[in-house]
């Protein structure tokens, strides 16, 4: 028995053409637990609306972002992977969920060299259908199709996980350090609210409104929404923010659903609207760098705070290839390479 760990991310486009960034989105956009109507909806909506326009503007929006190396959120996952493969003795490979670093080469990567059993690393903290979900069913997919020898967990969300919160509590202390700000924002990627009542497997809890998400309940192991009001709440016991002094918020709304509120943007605009000068904001849903980090927050979203008589914004940057981060991922790898997925992340 060899032991593997397989990174996995959301991936990019190979490039910042548009016919490459409508490869990537179509890929992106036909998952159904992405876009998660019946199939012929699906087409009619992503193939018949969304690719005739979104490709342009993103490919607009990818082109101010790109790096000399590639796109941020696959060259900083390089970066994570290799830091995290120098410290331990076991392959770990790296793969996307979408593009042309695929899951199947990743599994195959780790078949290639021996492996028999996988530890699949979703890099996302919260759980959602569109991230973690989806990644762990086409893995169950491959593996099936596949990969019939290996035997293969995935690491749960971590988005309390004691460990996480203080390197992500750190990472934004540094971050500010010497400067005064009258709100830190917490901005998460959004989801469909109807992504939050599928999930709900106690099948009622979810209600969507003020109290649900703050009353324990089972349904919290797949509440996206929960899990992001918990993350905000355990930085800002670490960090010992004032009641007022923080708020929470979702990002990147696609479509004409209704979304998680309060949205960032509405959000960004109403506080420089109401007098706060100084503005933080950090993005604990994306472990990497990117297009909704780097473009959507850094440049959109402090145009619209100046635009609205709002001073000083300041971006926290992701924990990215972090020592202190890959650290974590590096001892839970460990635990679970000498004991089991349960135990390390307990
Ligand atoms: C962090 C978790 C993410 C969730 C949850 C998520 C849900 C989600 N996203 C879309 C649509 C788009 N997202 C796009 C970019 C993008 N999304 C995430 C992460 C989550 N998405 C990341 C890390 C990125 C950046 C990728 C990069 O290459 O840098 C895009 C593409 C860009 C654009 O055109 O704006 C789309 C589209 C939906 C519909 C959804 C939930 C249903
Ligand atoms: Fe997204
Ligand atoms: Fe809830």
């Amino acid at each position: 028995m060899m032991k593997g760990v397989l990174l996995v991310n959301l991936g990019s486009p190979d490039s910042t053409d548009p016919k490459d960034v409508k490869k990537y989105l179509d890929e992106f956009l036909m998952d159904p637990r992405v876009i998660d109507v019946p199939k012929w909806a699906r087409i009619l909506l992503v193939r018949g609306i969304i690719l005739n326009t979104r490709p342009k503007k993103s490919a607009e929006a990818y082109s101010k972002i790109w790096w000399e190396e590639g796109s941020p959120l696959i060259v900083i996952s390089e970066r994570l992977q290799k830091k995290i493969q120098k410290k331990i003795n076991i392959p770990v490979a790296l793969a996307m969920r979408y593009g042309s670093m695929t899951l199947k080469k990743g599994l195959q990567e780790l078949a290639d060299q021996g492996v028999t059993e996988v530890l699949v690393i979703p890099l996302y903290p919260q759980f959602a259908m569109a991230t973690t979900e989806t990644i762990n069913v086409k893995v169950d997919e491959l593996q099936k199709e596949f990969f019939p020898q290996l035997e293969i967990t995935s690491l749960p969300a971590f988005y309390n996980k004691p460990e996480y919160i203080e390197v992500l509590s750190r990472s934004i202390a540094e971050s500010l350090e010497g400067q005064d700000f009258d709100h830190l924002l917490f901005s998460y990627h959004g989801v469909p609210e109807r992504h939050i009542r599928k999930s709900d497997i106690t099948r009622g809890h979810c209600k969507i409104d003020d109290i649900c998400c703050f009353t324990p309940s089972e349904a919290h192991r797949f509440c996206y929404r929960h899990q992001c009001y918990e993350t905000t709440r355990m930085v800002a016991d670490s960090l010992q923010l004032k009641e007022g002094t923080y708020s929470t918020s979702f990002q990147s709304r696609l479509g004409f659903d209704p979304w998680l509120q309060p949205y960032t943007d509405r959000t960004i605009e109403r506080m420089g609207k109401s007098g706060i000068r100084k503005m933080a904001i950090v993005t604990p849903a994306f472990v990497s760098d990117c297009l909704e980090t780097l473009e959507e927050i850094a440049m959109e979203g402090e145009e619209i705070f100046h635009e609205v008589g709002g001073e000083d914004f300041t971006t926290v940057p992701c924990l990215n290839d972090r020592d202190d981060f890959a650290e974590i991922l590096v001892n839970w790898i460990e635990k679970w390479r000498i004991t089991d997925i349960k135990t390390a992340i307990a």
